[in-house]
Protein backbone atom coordinates (compact mmCIF):
# COMPACT_ATOMS: atom_id res chain seq x y z
CA UNK A 1 0.00 0.00 0.00
CA UNK A 2 1.21 3.39 -0.93
CA UNK A 3 1.71 5.98 1.85
CA UNK A 4 -0.42 8.94 1.64
CA UNK A 5 2.52 11.57 2.07
CA UNK A 6 3.63 9.72 -1.07
CA UNK A 7 0.94 10.60 -2.99
CA UNK A 8 0.01 13.87 -5.09
CA UNK A 9 -3.24 15.31 -5.05
CA UNK A 10 -5.22 15.59 -8.15
CA UNK A 11 -7.59 17.80 -9.97
CA UNK A 12 -10.69 17.81 -8.23
CA UNK A 13 -13.99 18.56 -10.44
CA UNK A 14 -17.34 18.06 -9.20
CA UNK A 15 -17.75 15.05 -11.34
CA UNK A 16 -15.08 13.88 -8.66
CA UNK A 17 -15.95 10.57 -6.18
CA UNK A 18 -16.36 10.82 -3.15
CA UNK A 19 -14.35 8.47 -0.42
CA UNK A 20 -17.29 6.05 0.13
CA UNK A 21 -18.46 4.45 3.40
CA UNK A 22 -16.33 1.46 2.46
CA UNK A 23 -13.07 3.13 2.23
CA UNK A 24 -13.50 5.61 5.21
CA UNK A 25 -12.11 3.07 7.60
CA UNK A 26 -8.80 2.02 5.91
CA UNK A 27 -8.54 5.84 5.44
CA UNK A 28 -8.81 7.30 8.88
CA UNK A 29 -6.38 4.43 10.59
CA UNK A 30 -3.83 6.07 8.27
CA UNK A 31 -3.96 9.23 10.13
CA UNK A 32 -5.13 8.63 13.91
CA UNK A 33 -4.92 12.38 15.11
CA UNK A 34 -7.58 13.49 12.54
CA UNK A 35 -11.74 14.00 13.79
CA UNK A 36 -14.45 13.59 10.75
CA UNK A 37 -16.82 16.68 11.45
CA UNK A 38 -19.75 17.38 9.81
CA UNK A 39 -20.20 21.10 9.31
CA UNK A 40 -22.99 22.31 6.73
CA UNK A 41 -23.87 18.67 6.19
CA UNK A 42 -20.14 18.22 4.65
CA UNK A 43 -18.17 15.50 5.58
CA UNK A 44 -14.39 17.57 7.05
CA UNK A 45 -10.99 16.48 8.40
CA UNK A 46 -10.07 18.46 11.09
CA UNK A 47 -7.15 18.35 13.57
CA UNK A 48 -5.73 20.79 16.39
CA UNK A 49 -1.95 21.59 16.46
CA UNK A 50 -0.98 23.24 19.96
CA UNK A 51 1.86 25.23 20.14
CA UNK A 52 4.03 26.93 22.82
CA UNK A 53 3.21 30.18 21.21
CA UNK A 54 1.16 32.79 18.66
CA UNK A 55 4.70 32.28 16.48
CA UNK A 56 5.22 28.67 16.23
CA UNK A 57 1.49 28.42 15.44
CA UNK A 58 2.24 31.15 13.24
CA UNK A 59 5.31 29.25 11.14
CA UNK A 60 3.19 25.84 11.14
CA UNK A 61 0.52 28.18 9.33
CA UNK A 62 2.61 28.99 6.50
CA UNK A 63 4.38 25.81 6.17
CA UNK A 64 0.66 24.22 5.71
CA UNK A 65 0.12 27.21 3.26
CA UNK A 66 3.44 26.78 1.07
CA UNK A 67 2.31 22.62 0.92
CA UNK A 68 -1.44 23.81 -0.09
CA UNK A 69 -0.60 25.81 -2.62
CA UNK A 70 2.28 23.12 -4.09
CA UNK A 71 -0.80 20.35 -4.14
CA UNK A 72 -3.26 22.65 -5.56
CA UNK A 73 -5.68 22.13 -2.80
CA UNK A 74 -6.98 23.81 0.25
CA UNK A 75 -7.61 23.90 3.64
CA UNK A 76 -9.52 26.08 6.30
CA UNK A 77 -6.58 27.54 8.77
CA UNK A 78 -7.98 28.80 12.26
CA UNK A 79 -4.96 30.82 13.28
CA UNK A 80 -4.85 31.19 17.41
CA UNK A 81 -2.38 31.91 20.04
CA UNK A 82 -0.57 28.68 20.66
CA UNK A 83 -3.31 27.04 18.10
CA UNK A 84 -3.86 26.05 14.51
CA UNK A 85 -7.01 24.09 13.79
CA UNK A 86 -6.52 22.62 10.24
CA UNK A 87 -9.77 21.38 8.19
CA UNK A 88 -9.68 19.72 5.19
CA UNK A 89 -12.44 18.88 2.21
CA UNK A 90 -13.04 19.20 -0.96
CA UNK A 91 -15.40 22.44 -2.04
CA UNK A 92 -15.59 21.01 -5.87
CA UNK A 93 -17.64 18.08 -4.43
CA UNK A 94 -18.70 19.16 -0.63
CA UNK A 95 -17.29 16.48 0.91
CA UNK A 96 -14.22 13.96 1.33
CA UNK A 97 -11.77 13.20 -1.67
CA UNK A 98 -8.58 10.93 -1.44
CA UNK A 99 -6.71 14.56 -1.81
CA UNK A 100 -8.21 15.48 1.72
CA UNK A 101 -6.46 12.33 3.40
CA UNK A 102 -3.42 12.97 1.25
CA UNK A 103 -3.19 16.37 2.90
CA UNK A 104 -4.35 15.31 6.28
CA UNK A 105 -1.34 13.10 5.85
CA UNK A 106 1.02 15.73 4.87
CA UNK A 107 0.00 18.60 7.40
CA UNK A 108 0.88 15.66 10.24
CA UNK A 109 4.13 15.03 8.12
CA UNK A 110 5.25 18.96 8.49
CA UNK A 111 5.33 18.95 11.97
CA UNK A 112 7.57 15.72 12.27
CA UNK A 113 9.88 17.82 10.04
C1 LIG B 1 -8.84 24.70 -10.06
C2 LIG B 1 -8.41 24.23 -8.71
O1 LIG B 1 -7.70 23.02 -8.80
C3 LIG B 1 -9.61 24.03 -7.79
O2 LIG B 1 -10.34 25.22 -7.64
C4 LIG B 1 -9.21 23.48 -6.45
C5 LIG B 1 -8.36 24.42 -5.64
N1 LIG B 1 -8.27 23.98 -4.27
C6 LIG B 1 -9.23 23.28 -3.71
N2 LIG B 1 -9.18 22.97 -2.43
C7 LIG B 1 -10.13 22.30 -1.83
N3 LIG B 1 -10.03 22.01 -0.54
N4 LIG B 1 -11.20 21.87 -2.51
C8 LIG B 1 -11.36 22.09 -3.81
O3 LIG B 1 -12.36 21.68 -4.40
C9 LIG B 1 -10.33 22.82 -4.47
N5 LIG B 1 -10.37 23.05 -5.75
Amino acid sequence: MTELTAMKCEACRADAPKVSEAELPELMRQIPDWTPVVRDGILQLEREYKFKNFKQAWAFHNKVAEMAEAEGHHPALLLEWGKLTVTWWSHSIKGLHKNDFICAAKTDALLAA
